[in-house]
């Protein structure tokens, strides 16, 4: 099954509080998805991401069918089963691991041809075929297969592209069957020409998905950029119906997307930044392995009462980097997605007492953005 609610939208921006029901469970948004790329979220067990308020996690379609493949996974009962994680997951169809992931790819109007970033063996992936993948997965929800074009490219190439994601978003509508277990959400595209976006957005929703995407950002451009983009497109979504950006997730994104509309997001920087010692803190992002720690016997942020600064000080997180122990990796990457959740948290009480923009201008301020 899958409901949304929207349960208040704020009076002074785009700011939204929603619930999401699916089958393994609820999630209450605006919502960060930590990102479990090839069936785990790196380092992490799923009793920690649990306990550190985990609602909703991410898998991919492009890893898990190169490894270990669907048959592997098909046999073990699902992804929910093999990866032993029983709340709701999300899947991305795998057509943007396809584009960044392997080389010599070829799109067709049929899917696109590419080779196996792993071992170089041809390999194709066709609207259809995401979604047989995604089913077999098991995911709550599951995304159409479509292109994120580079950027910067011509408008020509995004009007082209855009066009074919929408040729490709009525396959994947037609191909998916089992829609009482898992949801489908298209994904908007239009790269950053807003008269395209507005053809993708409105095309889109005429083909009435129960959630939509939007895609094609966090792709370099800069976030003013992104922004006004992103701006410009929840305009044209319907308010009834979850709004789930793609690919982002540092603080001030994740702020700039809520205002502007967004319920759902995911990103791989906290967790890919903690295994490099870099720890999101309320008072900006800190080099665990800088020597100005080595006697500093203090948790990571005075704030924070994750398990990690209960329990450990700077001086001993940053010896773990420095002698490559694989327990600083982990200690880092419960602070950081905790302290992400826990941020999204306070954003979504923020809503529900109005008070986000303040909420927002306070963290910045401390955090050191403005
Ligand atoms: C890290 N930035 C980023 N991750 C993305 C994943 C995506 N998946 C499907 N389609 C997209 O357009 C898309 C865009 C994205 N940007
Ligand atoms: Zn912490």
């Amino acid at each position: 099954m899958f409901k949304f609610e929207l349960l208040k939208t704020a009076k002074d921006s785009k700011a939204r509080l929603g619930k999401i029901t699916t089958n393994h469970g609820e999630i209450e948004t605006p919502i960060f998805m930590p990102v479990g790329t090839r069936a785990t979220v790196k380092t992490m067990t799923p009793d920690e991401l649990k306990e550190i308020g985990s609602q909703i996690i991410l898998s991919n379609t492009y890893h898990l069918f190169l490894r270990p493949g669907t048959e592997i996974i098909e046999k073990a009962g699902g992804l929910h089963k093999f990866m032993n994680w029983d709340k709701p997951i999300l899947t991305d169809s795998g057509g943007f691991q396809v584009f960044s992931l392997s080389d010599n790819r070829k799109i067709t109007e049929e899917g696109v041809h590419f080779r196996s970033h792993i071992d170089g063996s041809k390999m194709f992936i066709s609207p259809e075929k995401s979604i047989d993948i995604q089913n077999i997965l098991g995911s709550d929800i599951i995304m159409a297969f479509d292109e994120c074009a580079p950027y910067p490219v011509s408008h020509e190439y995004i009007d082209n592209s855009m066009r074919r994601t929408l040729r490709w978003a009525e396959r994947c509508k037609v191909h998916h069957k089992n829609t009482d277990n898992q949801t489908l959400f298209g994904i908007i595209q239009g790269g950053m020409y807003k008269d395209l976006r507005e053809i993708s957005a409105r095309e889109m929703v005429d083909m009435d998905f129960k959630g939509y995407s939007i895609g094609g950002l966090s792709v370099g451009e800069p976030i003013d950029l992104m922004n006004d983009i992103l701006d410009f497109t929840t305009d044209f979504m319907p308010e009834s119906k979850p709004r789930y950006l793609m690919g982002v997730g540092s603080p001030d994104y994740l702020f700039e997307a809520v205002e502007r509309g967004v319920d759902m997001a995911d990103c791989v920087l906290p967790t890919r930044i903690a295994r490099n010692g870099t720890v999101l803190t309320h008072n900006g992002k800190i080099a665990i392995k800088n020597a100005l720690y080595k006697e500093d016997f203090s948790a990571l942020d005075k704030e924070c009462d994750c398990y990690t600064c209960r329990n450990f000080s700077k001086a001993y997180i940053r010896h773990l980097f420095n002698v490559d122990e694989i327990l600083g990796m982990r200690l880092a990457t419960i602070h950081n997605l905790y302290f992400l959740l826990d941020m999204m948290k306070n954003i979504r009480e923020s809503i529900r007492g109005d008070y986000f923009l303040e909420y927002k201008d306070d963290f910045y301020k401390k955090y050191g953005y403005k």
